[in-house]
């Protein structure tokens, strides 16, 4: 494992060239453009990581899955599916033209930027603090990590820059889908700052593949809710080029802008990548390139 894990980091480097850092979150520039890490955590408790794998970075709309799941757990299924859809869009990630063109009364899933504030603002608790305090633990529960932390200097960065997102929440209070524009932005641009690594994210992925249960046998949530979660990552997972990565790689993967992918193969493993530089549609270039290497290389698709 570690050797093929090593030989494609290797081989896909080069394509990172390729990509590019996204700008509209200034402090993700920083990012190193070359970087590409892998760790693999399998069902039988192997960990194996290769490349940039000590990286620290955001989890951006991973977080999308973890605040669905919670959101979920604290309102049941009714209730969320009442504020948001279950479509893909085939449009960008922070797009509003489908909604407003087709005059939509929510936004079409919870994996685009409208869909995961009104879901994120549903978190039970009585403050933004509070919300983020739940959402928090449970990501530290999945990945078994405590010292995860929100990154608030990347909140920050983003925070001053979030004119799109403001726009986005402005539109959904006015269809009454979120009660408070400030606070729905300030919990979904904290969510997003969750700092992590690859294994983290190895063993969140994990969680997934064992339908709800952590790394050291705790049952997180039920294999229902996992079952959604999963259902979501290949429909929506990587914005509008889950299409194409369904067909390619065939595993339910969710990416984020810092270049992180995490990807759960059921009743296998969970797998955490990251790659800074982007490809057109937001994605990882060198992480999927990995994927879908690996995937063909261990037969992981599930269809
Ligand atoms: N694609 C992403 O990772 C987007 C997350 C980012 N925080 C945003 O809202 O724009």
């Amino acid at each position: 494992m570690q050797e093929l894990l090593e030989k494609l980091i290797e081989k896909h480097k080069p394509v990172c060239n390729k990509g590019k850092i996204p700008d509209y979150i200034p402090i993700l520039r920083e990012q190193d453009p070359f970087g590409l890490g892998i760790t693999v955590v399998t069902t039988d408790k192997k960990i194996v990581s290769a490349g940039d794998c000590p990286t620290r970075f955001t989890l951006q709309s991973i977080s999308k899955v973890i605040a669905l799941i919670l959101s979920i757990m604290d309102n049941g299924e009714e209730a969320v599916f009442a504020k948001v859809g279950m479509e893909p869009t085939g449009d960008p990630f922070n797009s509003i033209y489908k909604m407003e063109v087709f005059s939509y009364s929510k936004p079409l899933n919870p994996m685009i930027n409208a869909g995961a504030m009104v879901v994120s603002s549903l978190i039970n608790g009585k403050t933004v603090s509070e919300k983020l305090e739940r959402l928090l633990k449970l990501v530290r529960d999945m990945a078994e990590n405590d010292q995860i932390q929100i990154e608030e200097e990347v909140f920050r960065s983003e925070w001053e820059q979030a004119h799109r997102n403001r726009a986005l929440a402005h539109f959904l209070k006015e269809l009454d889908l979120i009660y408070d524009v400030e606070d729905a932005l300030a919990v979904y641009l904290r969510q997003c700052a969750i700092g992590v690594d690859c294994t983290d994210l190895a063993k969140i992925g994990l969680c997934l593949a064992q339908n709800g249960r952590s790394y050291s046998g705790k049952q997180l949530f039920s294999r229902h809710v996992a079952r959604l979660a999963k259902t979501f990552m290949v429909t929506c997972g990587m914005y509008n080029a889950s299409g194409e990565f369904a067909i390619r790689v065939g595993i339910p993967a969710k990416s984020g802008v810092s270049g992180g992918i995490l990807a759960s193969v059921p009743d296998r493993m969970g797998i955490g990548v990251i790659g800074p530089a982007l490809d057109e549609k937001g994605n990882s270039i060198g992480g999927i390139a990995i994927l879908e290497d690996l995937s063909c290389e261990w037969n992981l698709s599930i269809f």
